[in-house]
């Protein structure tokens, strides 16, 4: 079975500024990918040039390929508005729309995409999603109270709601649960096991034991030196890179020798 997802020889560019260089990474469908390595090796920043997020940045580029189904994402006539729609972001703090109601915050994501849906329809949409993401319970006799009224586990639930109304192939998460109390973030890496079936999902943490909880293949990431571009070292399998890793700086990061 050929990937979903096929980065080819890609480097990332700040400007003038080689953030991270020649990463080539494979991603089958309806896997969990766990992204880890130090700080400022660039996980971050090779999230983003998977939805082309990357390029909101000025002066932000990429050369190389990011391949979905084969299409290269950086390829001529491909519209990042589409390529953003079939594939979700969830970032580091939860971020629903503060004046926006519950219903209100699932839906928005949609209704930049679509101009009219029936009420019916939207409340249908609205339940989906939010049964989907684990939030239906907690939240259906309040469906009109302000997003920000949640805890903020249940916020960063309903930013996955929001994302997986949209119907994308692939979720994107950076850091989903570092702002998360550790009930939260249990809740939210269970939910991460359920949508694994219908969607594929790339994660990046600072959290090695959620890397090791949560994900089928694991990438480590590395810098050389301060300055120099950030690389991926290596990518696996996860019980593999926490117990076999292939390369010593792996096994030095994963150990606790560094980062
Ligand atoms: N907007 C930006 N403009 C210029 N350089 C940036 C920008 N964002 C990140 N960088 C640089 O790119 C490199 C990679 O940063 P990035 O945030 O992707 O790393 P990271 O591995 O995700 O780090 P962390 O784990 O601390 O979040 C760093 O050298 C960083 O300073």
């Amino acid at each position: 079975m050929s990937p979903l997802i096929e980065v080819v020889n890609e480097n990332i560019y700040y400007g003038n500024f080689l953030a991270v260089k020649d990463v080539n990474m494979e991603i089958e469908e309806h896997t969990i990918t766990a992204l880890i390595g130090p700080s400022g090796c660039g996980k971050s920043t090779f999230l983003r040039t998977l939805n082309r997020m990357h390029e909101v940045i000025p002066g932000a580029r990429v050369e190389g390929e990011v391949k979905v189904e084969g299409v290269n994402l950086y390829g001529a006539g491909v519209d990042p508005v589409q390529v953003r729609r079939k594939i979700g972001m969830v970032f580091q703090r939860p971020n629903p729309f503060p004046t926006m109601s519950i219903a209100e915050n699932v839906l928005a994501g949609i209704k930049l995409n679509r101009r009219r849906i029936s009420k019916s329809e939207q409340d249908e949409i609205v339940e989906k999603a939010l049964r989907g993401a684990n939030l239906w319970n907690e939240v259906k006799d309040r469906l009109e109270k302000p997003g920000s009224a949640l805890s903020g586990g249940q916020q960063q639930r309903l930013c996955i709601a929001r994302t997986i109304a949209v119907k994308p192939d692939i979720i994107l998460m950076d850091e989903p649960c570092s702002a998360l109390d550790p009930i939260s973030t249990l809740a939210v890496e269970d939910l991460m096991q359920e949508l694994k079936s219908e969607y594929t999902i790339v994660i990046v943490t600072h959290n090695m034991q959620q890397a090791a909880r949560v994900s089928d293949r694991t990438g480590f990431f590395n810098l050389e030196a301060q300055g120099k571009p950030g690389q991926l070292v290596e990518i696996d399998d996860t019980s593999v890179i926490f117990e076999n890793p292939s390369q010593k700086a792996t096994e030095d990061y994963i150990s606790g020798r560094f980062g």
